[in-house]
């Protein structure tokens, strides 16, 4: 069909690039100054607000990674079997009793603290028990096997986690296991969230026989709580830039963040960059994505706004890679450019020289041990069961124009992408 406006200069000027815009935004925000102590159970998916330094080591205490009989490096048996007198029994949690010296062995536990005098551990299924009781050991072990010694895993006042990193469960359990009950993290960021259009309701309200249920919102706003935000929902605006420029200038002050979904386009109702205009200014309006394209940042009174596009999966595709850029900027979070993993692509496509594409695709085992990506059938930016029915994103660069079954791509889990 033909194409009456090219894609790049439409509306004037080539659109801006999306690593260009993801620059912009996180060199412009700045992360929110207040911090506060959370408990460990409550401290998953926060941003830490300093550098962590481990107060002690890990392990504390120089001890058995096995159950069995503990000796000195010096008394190794060489060439052939020795025997051992027992001279302690050490549990975990026990402290040993007595120094291990020349031809004796102490009886120990997995965790449980080395006895001075002893630096190598005999796994009990290794060694034979004579008739008197004695341990016979045989030829062969290294010193300092089955030992796990002190600040072998993390020394003492090393910088274990960064300032800014979003706190996993095994984040958690390195503080806990530096004896901590709290970690400092930033507050959490505050995001207002609008949708708008005359056409759209709530879900469970009378809906005209033109009008939509509102389904960007609940998805933003599960994206949100992934991130970790404070969500304000401000619900749906009608068309009218006077009304949404009233609004966006009433949740400016109280957020670090606004976010919408529609209103971003060409169309005369399109309100929210018009509305942005009225009480602030547009930082940028339109990038080199798709879907996605119409995407808009803004700034009102100091707080910073971006207009998602209206299309659900250009809003899933614009938040990802644009909305979730500003939040961890905000959040003080360190960048997380995501990791895509290559992949061979199960389709053929077209696509435009200059802007960045994102493909739904579902993943298949090739049969032949690899891994291939199947495009969704169909592409229209409207459609909420492409995004429900694949697995993620294959990233198509800028210079890309083509793709053919057979080569490789780069594909973006949709968890990666939160
Ligand atoms: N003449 C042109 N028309 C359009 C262009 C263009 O360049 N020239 N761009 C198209 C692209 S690309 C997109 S994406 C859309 C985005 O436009 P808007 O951000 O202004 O979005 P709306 O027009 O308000 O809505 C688009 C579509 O999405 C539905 N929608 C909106 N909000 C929701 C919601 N909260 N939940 C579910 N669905 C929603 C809305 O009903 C429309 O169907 O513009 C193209 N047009
Ligand atoms: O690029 Mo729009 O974002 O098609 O849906």
């Amino acid at each position: 069909m033909a194409q009456l406006s090219d894609d790049c200069f439409a509306f004037g000027g080539p659109l801006r690039p999306l690593d260009e815009t993801a620059a912009l935004i996180a060199s412009r925000l700045s992360a929110v100054d207040e911090s506060e102590t959370v408990p460990l159970t409550l401290a998953d998916g926060r941003v830490l607000a300093r550098d962590l330094v481990a107060p002690l080591p890990l392990p504390p205490f120089t001890n058995s990674a096995v159950d069995g009989y503990a000796l000195g490096g010096d008394d190794l048996p060489r060439d052939a079997e020795k025997t051992f007198a027992v001279v302690d029994r050490i549990q975990a949690g026990m402290s040993p009793h007595q120094v291990v010296t020349p031809g004796q062995v102490a009886r120990i536990f997995t965790g449980a603290q080395m006895p001075e005098g002893a630096d190598t551990v005999f796994m009990q299924e290794d060694v034979r028990i004579d008739e008197t009781g004695r341990i016979v050991l045989p030829p062969g072990l290294k010193r300092g096997a089955n030992v796990r010694p002190a600040g072998e895993d993390i020394q003492m006042g090393e910088a274990v986690l960064p300032a800014g990193q979003r706190i996993r469960p095994q984040d958690v359990a390195l503080a806990a296991a530096l004896g901590l009950t709290g970690l400092e993290v930033r507050r959490r960021v505050r995001v207002a969230v609008f949708s708008t259009g005359d056409e759209i309701v709530p879900p469970g309200s009378h809906r005209g026989p033109a009008q939509l249920f509102d389904s960007n919102r609940f998805m933003l706003m599960a994206m949100l709580t992934r991130l970790g935000c404070e969500i304000t929902d401000l619900g749906i605006l009608a068309d009218d830039s006077e009304l949404i420029a009233d609004r966006l200038s009433e949740a400016a002050s109280a957020h670090d963040l606004i976010l919408t979904s529609g209103g971003v386009s060409t169309g005369e109702a399109d309100c929210v960059r018009a509305g942005i205009e009225r009480v602030g200014t547009l930082v940028f309006w339109r990038v080199a994505i798709k879907p996605g394209r119409p995407v808009a940042m803004g700034v009102i009174k100091g707080t910073p706004l971006i207009g998602l596009p209206g299309n659900p999966v250009a809003s899933f595709v614009t938040f990802a890679h644009i909305a979730r850029v500003a939040i961890l900027a905000l959040a003080g979070a360190r960048p997380q450019p995501s990791i895509s993993t290559p992949l061979r692509a199960a389709f053929s496509y077209r696509k435009k020289e200059g802007r960045r594409e994102y493909v739904r695709v579902s993943l298949r085992n090739a049969g032949d041990g690899s891994v291939e990506a199947v495009k969704f059938p169909r592409e229209g930016a409207g459609l909420l069961s492409s995004l429900v029915a694949t697995d993620g994103l294959v990233e198509l660069g800028e210079e890309v124009t083509r793709v053919e079954p057979g080569q490789t791509v780069q594909f973006l889990t949709y968890s990666s992408l939160l």
